[in-house]
C-alpha cells in the first residue's frame, strides 16, 4: 500500500508577494511531484503569514478610505482569502507539473475550517507573526496608530502578531479523506485553517486568529492516518546551538531526546519550536509514525533517509 504523507509547506515554498509566489510554487511543485512520482500519497498544507498580512492590510486601507462602502473585513475572512489565493496558485502549478510528467492525478484545494477553543489562553497573548517585516521605528508607530501588537521575529525584524490558538478539530476532514481515498492530491488546512468556534449545534463562527500551520498539519496527519509528516522549511536539518560556533545538525532523533533538547531551549519559539513540537506529537501518536523536517528541495531525499532531521519513536 502506498505510504501516505502530509507535507507542510513553509514560507520559502510560497514567497512573500504575488510575483515571488508565482515563481516559488513552480519550484515547490517539482519537489511535491517527485514524491507523487515515487509512489507516495501526498496531502499538502501550507503557511500564510505573509499572505494573510498582505490581504488584511489591503482590506484595511480600503475600509479606512470608504468605510460605508467597504466595512472592516474580519481576520478569519482574510485567512479564508489567503487559503484560496495560495491554493489557486499551488494547485495550478502542481496540476501542470504532474501533467508534464504524464501523471494523471487531479489536484484540489479544500477550503478548510478548523475549530479552536474560545477559552484558549492564546487569545489573551498574540504570538503569531503575520505580514511584512518592519523596522523598530515603524513598528512602534503602528502600535500607536492602529493599536496592534508587534514582536521581534527571530532576529529578522519586527512584525505584527495575532492570537494563535491551538487547533482542535478539522471541520471538513471527511471531505479531505474522501478525496484522498479517491486518489486525488489534496491541498487543505492552508494557513493553519480558518479559525472558527462552535457557537451552538450547527453554527460555526469565525474568530480573529491565525492558527500555526505546523500544529494544524499535525492534527491533519493524525486524522488522515498518515505514515509521515514532512515539514518543509528553509533549513536542511534542525540544529542544536543554532547560529552559534558549536552548532550541530541533527539527523535521526527519538521523541524522548527531542523533548529534552526542546526543554533545554535549542529551538526558537515562533520558528523552529512549533515544528519540533508538532514533530514530537505526531511521532508519539501511533507506533511507526515519523516526522521529517528538511529543505523543500530535499523532500524526496529526506523521505528516502538520505538527509533532513527524522523524529521517530
Ligand atoms: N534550532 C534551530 N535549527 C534550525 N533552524 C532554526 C533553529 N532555531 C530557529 N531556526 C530558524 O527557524 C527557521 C524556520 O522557521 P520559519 O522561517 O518560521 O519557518 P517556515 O518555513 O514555516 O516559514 C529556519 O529557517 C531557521 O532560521
Ligand atoms: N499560519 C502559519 O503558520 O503561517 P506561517 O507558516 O507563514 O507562519
Amino acid at each position: 500500500m502506498a505510504k501516505r504523507v502530509v507535507v507542510a509547506l513553509g514560507g520559502n515554498a510560497l514567497g512573500n508577494n504575488l510575483n515571488e509566489q508565482m515563481t516559488a510554487v513552480k519550484h515547490t511543485s517539482q519537489a511535491i511531484a517527485d514524491l507523487i512520482e515515487a509512489g507516495y500519497e501526498v496531502v499538502l498544507s501550507h503557511g500564510n503569514g505573509p499572505q494573510v498580512g498582505m490581504i488584511q492590510l489591503a482590506m484595511e486601507e480600503l475600509s479606512l478610505k470608504q468605510p460605508e462602502k467597504y466595512p472592516t473585513v474580519p481576520l478569519s475572512v482574510c485567512v479564508a482569502m489567503s487559503q484560496s489565493y495560495v491554493g489557486y496558485d499551488l494547485q495550478n502549478a502542481l496540476r501542470e507539473e504532474l501533467l508534464n510528467r504524464g501523471i494523471t492525478c487531479p489536484v484540489a484545494t479544500v477550503i478548510t475550517q478548523v475549530a479552536v477553543d474560545p477559552t484558549d489562553k492564546a487569545f489573551e497573548r498574540p504570538t503569531k507573526p503575520i505580514g511584512r517585516f518592519m523596522s523598530k521605528e515603524e513598528a512602534d508607530r503602528l502600535v500607536q496608530e492602529k493599536n496592534i501588537t508587534v514582536m521581534e521575529d527571530a532576529g529578522r525584524g519586527y512584525r505584527q502578531v495575532v492570537a494563535s490558538p491551538k487547533p482542535t478539530e478539522i471541520i471538513e476532514i471527511e471531505t479531505i479523506k474522501a478525496l484522498i481515498d479517491a486518489g486525488q492530491t489534496v491541498i487543505a488546512c492552508g494557513g493553519g485553517g480558518i479559525p472558527i468556534v462552535k457557537e451552538n449545534a450547527n453554527h460555526l463562527k469565525g474568530v480573529g486568529a491565525v492558527i500555526d500551520k505546523d500544529f494544524c498539519s499535525e492534527i491533519l496527519a493524525e486524522a488522515v492516518d498518515a505514515d509521515f509528516l514532512i515539514i518543509l522549511t528553509a533549513v536542511e536539518k534542525v540544529c542544536i546551538n543554532y547560529g552559534k560556533p558549536d552548532q550541530q545538525a541533527l539527523s535521526s532523533v527519538s521523541v524522548h531526546e527531542m523533548e529534552k533538547l526542546a526543554e533545554e531551549g535549542h529551538f526558537a519559539p515562533g520558528s523552529m519550536l512549533p515544528k519540533v513540537e508538532a514533530a514530537i506529537k505526531f511521532a508519539k501518536s501511533k507506533p511507526g509514525r515519523k516526522t521529517l523536517i528538511t529543505l523543500l528541495e530535499k523532500a524526496h531525499d529526506g523521505i528516502e533517509g538520505k538527509t533532513g532531521t527524522l523524529i521517530r519513536h
